[in-house]
């Protein structure tokens, strides 16, 4: 899709077919026991309940003109009964299908899951989080009900609608096509709103998704908004947000309120039409009384279940809207991913080569054409030059996050787009510019990308990159929980933790981006001598903006016009007094 942002509404790339109503049903198929002992408990439940009109019938017309006390008495004894075993089922069934609705959420949830960790860079490139974030919370929450309950109640309803049918047509056939005279009526308003139903729905979801995506944006970016003070100015850009949700919302609450509300009035105006009928039209001697009592009672009854179908059909047209964001998430489609007949990387030396890669995040706009060089394993190489160049995507492009648009990367001789991702990246060390930290304690952090390191594995790394000096100054040391990105450390103790993170995987290829930016000059040196030793026998990728980092490196190549304008050892580019001489000295200066 095409690169969204907060305020901008997704468009659907497939509009809901009822195909996805099949698919959502694998998930409910999994709960295919509990939700039929559910649907029986129920379905006993109503029909116990149905039973309550006949026995005031025989109550008005034979028990109460018999004057029969004792019959009386056991009638209402047995309406009790009725009621109180009617509640008992419906409390086990309702305990019965929250569970199922739960397993139906945790399922779904832990597809999207697994499908968003597959997904590559590009699907994080262009969208904002929140919008992510809010299907696999929100969404699913939302349309668990219709998946669990609204089936079983969908047949439930359409039972009960039969059974009532069969009673009233016992009890009465005349007055009983009075009480289904509403019914084409009630059609034909359903007809009329409901393609308008579905865009509303679709509507609040898009408006709910901008809100979410806005919300996480301005956590995010919070210290930003404050050092520049712009609270007032991003509270109207929020206002705007919630009330465009608001409109989107009542527009569809009012659409949602005309269902129930002709039901209501057309279930009143069949009940007075049974009166009408049965007192005027047919006269006492065809209608006894308690028959009227009793139909317009089934009226009531008759126009319930239509009342909860249509309930159930706005819920439908709900879950229709997000349904269709789940199953769109789920079917994004892996562009990175293993190939057909993919083969394991066998453990490798390093040996890297780019043969005429050319690379575009957007089509048609190249940040890399024609690009070839060839690295040897062991070989260290610092890739340096302007902002923007094209250094991050370079190496991005070795671990394959991205598709190449032409040429090869070969590693070992191995066309990387022909080997198994997992053995391609496990065998590479990567230290992103965004050094994350997750919520846990340091010791977890540093063990992220290998879990099965000991303890004294973790330390060895630690104190390779100088960090374990720091740490241990912490009071709970290795075991000093840190906050979803760090928030507690220092920018340069998280690199440092970062850094011991990539090291403790030992990669036989080692990238680091910018891994040493914002580390003091007295430590960085520390690093560098603990990195030389780690850097041995390694293929290394070295970012550096700050040049006396990477001076020592086997090649330097500097990254330009989307390619490597120069390369060469640091001596050899200050002899060619180029582009990488002119940025040295500039350098120089300012120091
Ligand atoms: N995810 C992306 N989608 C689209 N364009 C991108 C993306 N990431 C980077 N670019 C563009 O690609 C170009 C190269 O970016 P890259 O991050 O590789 O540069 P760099 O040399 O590492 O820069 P810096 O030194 O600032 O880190 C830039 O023009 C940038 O705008």
């Amino acid at each position: 899709m095409a690169r969204n942002k907060f305020d901008m509404d997704e468009n659907l790339e497939s509009p809901f077919n009822i195909r996805h109503f099949r698919r959502a049903l694998v998930y409910i198929r999994r709960q295919q026991k509990p939700m039929i002992i559910a649907f029986i408990l129920s379905a006993l439940s109503a029909g116990i309940a149905l039973s309550a009109p006949l026995i005031m019938q025989h109550v008005v017309d034979v028990t109460i003109p018999a004057k029969d006390g004792q019959a009386l008495v056991g009638w209402s004894l047995l309406t009790l009964a009725t009621i109180v075993v009617s509640v008992i089922l419906a409390t086990i069934r309702s305990r019965m299908m929250t569970s199922v609705g739960q397993d139906i959420i945790f399922d779904i949830r832990t597809d999207l899951f697994k499908h968003l960790q597959e997904l590559p860079f590009q699907y994080y490139d262009d969208r904002p989080q929140g919008k992510i974030l809010i299907r696999v919370v929100n969404y699913v929450n939302s349309v668990s009900d219709v998946l669990s309950n609204g089936i079983i109640n969908l047949i439930l309803e359409i039972m009960n609608l039969l059974f009532i049918a069969i009673f009233m047509f016992a009890v009465d056939v005349k007055l009983s096509f009075v009480i289904l005279g509403g019914l084409p009526v009630f059609l034909g308003i359903i007809m009329l709103i409901k393609t308008k139903q579905r865009r509303a729905w679709q509507s609040v979801s898009n408006k709910s998704s901008n809100l979410n995506a806005y919300l996480q944006e301005s956590i995010s970016g919070i210290r930003v908004t404050q050092i520049f003070t712009r609270e007032q100015h991003n509270e109207g850009i929020f206002t705007r947000l919630s009330t465009n949700y608001r409109s989107a919302w009542m527009r569809t609450m009012y659409l949602n309120f005309l269902v129930p509300f002709s039901v209501d009035n057309l279930a009143t105006t069949v009940t007075t039409a049974i009166y009408f009928v049965g007192l005027l039209a047919l006269g006492p001697e065809e209608v006894t009384f308690g028959v009227i009592l009793a139909m317009s009672s089934y009226a009531s009854r008759f126009w319930q279940p239509i009342l909860n179908i249509s309930n159930l059909y706005n819920s439908f047209i709900n879950s229709v809207a997000y349904l269709e964001r789940i199953f769109e998430t789920l079917d994004e489609p892996v562009t990175v991913s293993d190939v057909k007949d993919a083969k394991e990387l066998p453990p490798i030396r390093g040996h890297v080569t780019f043969d005429d890669v050319t690379f575009a995040y957007d089509p048609g706009h190249n940040i890399l054409q024609n690009l070839s060089f060839d690295v040897k394993a062991g070989e260290s190489i610092a890739l340096v030059g302007p902002t923007g160049a094209g250094k991050t995507t370079v190496v991005n492009l070795i671990s394959r996050f991205y598709n190449i648009t032409g040429g090869q990367i070969r590693i070992d001789g191995h066309d990387i787009s022909q080997i198994k991702l997992k053995s391609l990246r496990s065998q590479m060390g990567i230290m992103l510019q965004d050094s994350f930290i997750f919520s846990g304690t340091i010791l977890d952090n540093i063990r992220y990308g290998r879990l099965d390191a000991t303890e004294e594995e973790v330390i060895a790394a630690a104190k390779a990159v100088c960090a374990d000096e720091f740490i241990r100054e912490f009071e709970k040391g290795y075991l000093t929980e840190v906050n979803e990105r760090g928030s507690k450390l220092s920018q340069g103790q998280r690199q440092l933790i970062s850094f011991a993170r990539t090291l403790l995987a030992n990669p036989r290829i080692l990238i680091l981006d910018e891994a040493t930016s914002s580390i003091d000059a007295q430590t960085e040196r520390l690093v560098q001598m603990g990195l030389n030793e780690l850097l041995k026998g390694r293929t290394s990728f070295i970012i550096a903006h700050r040049l006396s980092t990477v001076k020592n490196c086997d090649r330097i190549m500097y990254v330009a016009d989307k390619g490597i304008a120069e390369s060469g050892s640091h001596d050899e580019l200050l002899a060619r007094r180029g582009r990488y001489y002119k940025l040295y000295s500039a350098q120089k200066m300012e120091a």
